[in-house]
């Protein structure tokens, strides 16, 4: 297709880059979203360098929790693993975005985000909650992969709006944690998930007041909070997910009898949660 007609026809749609913009996607500064961090300030090839070195937690946190889970998922469902191998992905788009700060960084930033969720309600998401005309856990997986595929295409028409509409998403998952552990008598579990929720709260307050109050922290010459909310988000993610592998765990596979220990000193204060199985696996029941 002739070029002129293809920025025709991209111009016709509201809020859709022209042609020539979409030549520049990939350009430095092409984004709308600048964080409050100084541009250039450490490097003339990494626009954010706190932003960007600070994803490097993604790459360390990941490979742990697929250590961690493999227990888990081995006996539930290779697949969970997804969640964890795809984090590795949204570190690598931050890296870039922050690197750049270009438009292509953004997208790719976000809608790994978009994907990891999808993923982690696919394999997640309580069977009881399903939607009446949803028959099994297969159906609501090829549910969730359309959504997901025509939310990334909807993504690109108000970019700036994806950020706020993914964090909407925390709020659904802590809503559905609350009702789900409403009467849990279990104090590790109930410690997981206050320590989940407290790492979220700490983690959206950074991300709100670098987006919001930026020139406060300015003026104090203190422009780390994107940075450290990539940390707290990692963090919170590794405690969120593991308390919904292990709800999930009692409820497909309660022969294995599930318990939260941590990593790398149970005893110790602060560490990584994982779950243990302590029952005896499906084969062995067998015999
Ligand atoms: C039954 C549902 C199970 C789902 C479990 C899966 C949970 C993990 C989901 C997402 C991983 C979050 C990864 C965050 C990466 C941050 C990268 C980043 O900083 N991007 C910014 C730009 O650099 C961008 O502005 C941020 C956008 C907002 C992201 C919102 C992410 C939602 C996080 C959900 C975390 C759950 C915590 C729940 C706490 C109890
Ligand atoms: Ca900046
Ligand atoms: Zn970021």
């Amino acid at each position: 297709m002739e070029r002129a007609v293809v920025d025709t026809f991209l111009r016709g749609i509201p809020s859709f880059p022209s042609a020539d913009k979409m030549a520049n996607i990939f350009s430095y500064e092409s984004s709308e979203v600048d964080w409050c961090e100084d541009n250039y300030k450490h490097s003339e090839i990494v626009v954010e360098y706190f932003n960007t070195m600070s994803s490097f937690i993604f790459f360390v946190i990941s490979p742990i929790m697929l250590y961690l889970l493999h227990p888990y998922a081995r006996e539930r469902n290779l697949a969970v693993h997804l969640v964890w191998i795809m984090m590795v992905f949204v570190g690598i788009f931050s890296m870039y975005f922050h690197m750049t700060l270009s438009f292509m960084g953004q997208m790719l930033d976000e809608l790994s985000i978009l994907w990891v969720l999808a993923i982690g309600y696919s394999l997640w998401f309580p069977r009881r909650h399903f939607p009446s005309f949803v028959k099994d856990r297969r159906s609501f997986s090829q549910m969730v992969l359309v959504m997901t595929v025509v939310t990334t295409i909807f993504s690109f028409f108000k970019p700036t709006a994806n950020a706020y509409a993914l964090n909407f998403f925390a709020l659904h998952i802590i809503y559905s944690l609350l009702v789900e552990l409403k009467d849990c008598p279990n104090q590790r579990v109930l410690r997981l998930t206050w320590a989940s929720i407290g790492l979220w709260v700490l983690a959206i307050s950074c991300w709100i007041s670098d987006r919001f109050g930026c020139s406060f922290w300015q003026k104090l010459n203190f422009c780390y909070l994107h940075g450290i909310w990539h940390i707290l988000i990692v963090l919170a993610t590794a405690y969120a997910s593991t308390l919904i592998a292990y709800l999930d765990a009692t409820l497909e596979i309660p022969y294995s009898l599930p318990d939260v220990q941590y990593w790398p000193r149970d005893s110790w204060a602060i560490g990584l949660p994982y779950i243990v199985l302590k029952g005896t696996t499906k084969l062995r029941k067998r015999c």
